[in-house]
Parts: structure tokens; C-alpha cells; sequence
């Protein structure tokens, strides 16, 4: 696996070896020592996850406040997406900032977002099954988020607006 980290600090784009033979391809798509090894620090996951979406749909921008805080170990199992990390971070000298990553089914590229960090995607293919690791338990009460549109983050979700499609709840979301 080659790990390489993004303008982001501890966000990592994770790109899998991958060994193809005459039946197809096999990769470890997770392998605890290569990953920890990769970020610096143990991560304990806890939870997978994962969401079927057509195209543009824009899910985000999420996150989990205080001691439900989520790091995530995101990838895309079928069709493609674009991925967004946003640093929250306040302390951080890129606080406020965005990364953008296209992680496909074909691609195999994982990102890792590190606790303290916006995330969200969107659907750049017909459909796209994306699934996801996290280091901290679901928690309704704890969940938080950015309007994906919002004019300070100014994130190309590189879906024309009048093909987006959000969800209600996160239509409600708050700017940055
Ligand atoms: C995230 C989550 C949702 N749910 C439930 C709540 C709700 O009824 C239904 C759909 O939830 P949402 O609309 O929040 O799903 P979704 O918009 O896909 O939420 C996800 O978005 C991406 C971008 C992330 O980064 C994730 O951490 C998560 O926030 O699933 C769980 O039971 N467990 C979970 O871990």
C-alpha cells in the first residue's frame, strides 16, 4: 500500500497494491499493521458503514462533535465519487481549508480523515456504492455539518446545481 499525505495534515490518500491474474484481482483493502504503519498512530474502527446513492447526490458535509468524534477510512466499491475532507480544526494552519480526491471502484484509492475533519462526497457516476470505516460509534445527538454550498468552503462538487440532489436534513445545515 502506498500512503500519501494530502495539503491536509493526517489526512492521507491510501492506494492499495494490487495483484491481477488471470481471474480477475485481489487487494487488502484494509490491513491493520500496513494502515498504522501508513498514518503514524493506532486507530481503533469500530463501525462500517455503507450508502448507495445515485448521481448527484451530495452527502456532507458531516461530522461527529466531541467524544463521539469520527475518524473515517473512506472508499468507493462501485461507480465513482468525488471525496471532500474539510479541516476543522481550529488550531490547524489550514483550518477552513478542503482537499478534493476522486476515489473510484476502479481507482481503489481510500482516504483517510482524521478526527477534527468535515467530511462529504459526490456521486460522479450513474451509481456509486460507498463504503466507509470508523473509528467511534454512530451518535445522533453528536452529529453536525456545513451546508455543502456554503460560500466561505466555495467546494466543486463538480455536479451542476441543477442536477444535485441533497438530503432535507442536510439542506438544514448551518454555514462554516
Ligand atoms: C451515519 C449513520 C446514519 N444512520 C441512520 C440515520 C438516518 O436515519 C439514516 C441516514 O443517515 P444520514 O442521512 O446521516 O446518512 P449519510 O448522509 O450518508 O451520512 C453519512 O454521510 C457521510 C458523508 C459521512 O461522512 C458519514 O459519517 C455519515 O454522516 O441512517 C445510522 O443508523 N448510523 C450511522 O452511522
Amino acid at each position: 500500500m502506498q500512503a500519501t499525505e494530502t495539503a491536509l495534515k493526517g489526512c492521507f490518500i491510501l492506494q492499495p497494491r494490487v495483484f491481477e491474474d488471470d481471474r480477475g484481482y485481489f487487494f487488502e483493502s484494509f490491513n491493520r499493521d500496513s494502515f498504522e504503519r501508513a498514518i503514524g498512530y493506532p486507530v481503533n474502527f469500530v463501525q462500517d458503514n455503507q450508502s448507495y446513492s445515485q448521481y448527484g447526490v451530495v452527502r456532507g458535509i458531516h461530522f461527529q462533535q466531541g467524544a463521539y468524534a469520527q475518524a473515517k477510512l473512506v472508499r468507493v466499491l462501485e461507480g465513482s465519487v468525488l471525496d471532500v475532507a474539510v479541516d476543522l480544526r481550529k488550531d490547524s494552519p489550514t483550518y477552513g481549508e478542503h482537499i478534493a480526491v476522486e476515489l473510484s471502484a476502479e481507482n481503489k484509492k481510500q482516504l483517510f480523515v482524521p478526527r477534527g475533519f468535515g467530511h462529504g462526497f459526490s456521486v460522479l457516476s450513474k451509481t456509486a456504492v460507498f463504503a466507509y470505516k470508523c473509528d467511534n460509534f454512530y451518535h445522533k445527538k453528536s452529529e453536525r455539518g456545513i451546508i455543502y454550498n456554503d460560500p466561505t468552503l466555495n467546494i466543486d462538487w463538480k455536479i451542476p446545481e441543477t442536477d444535485t440532489i441533497v438530503s432535507e436534513k442536510d439542506l438544514e445545515l448551518s454555514k462554516f
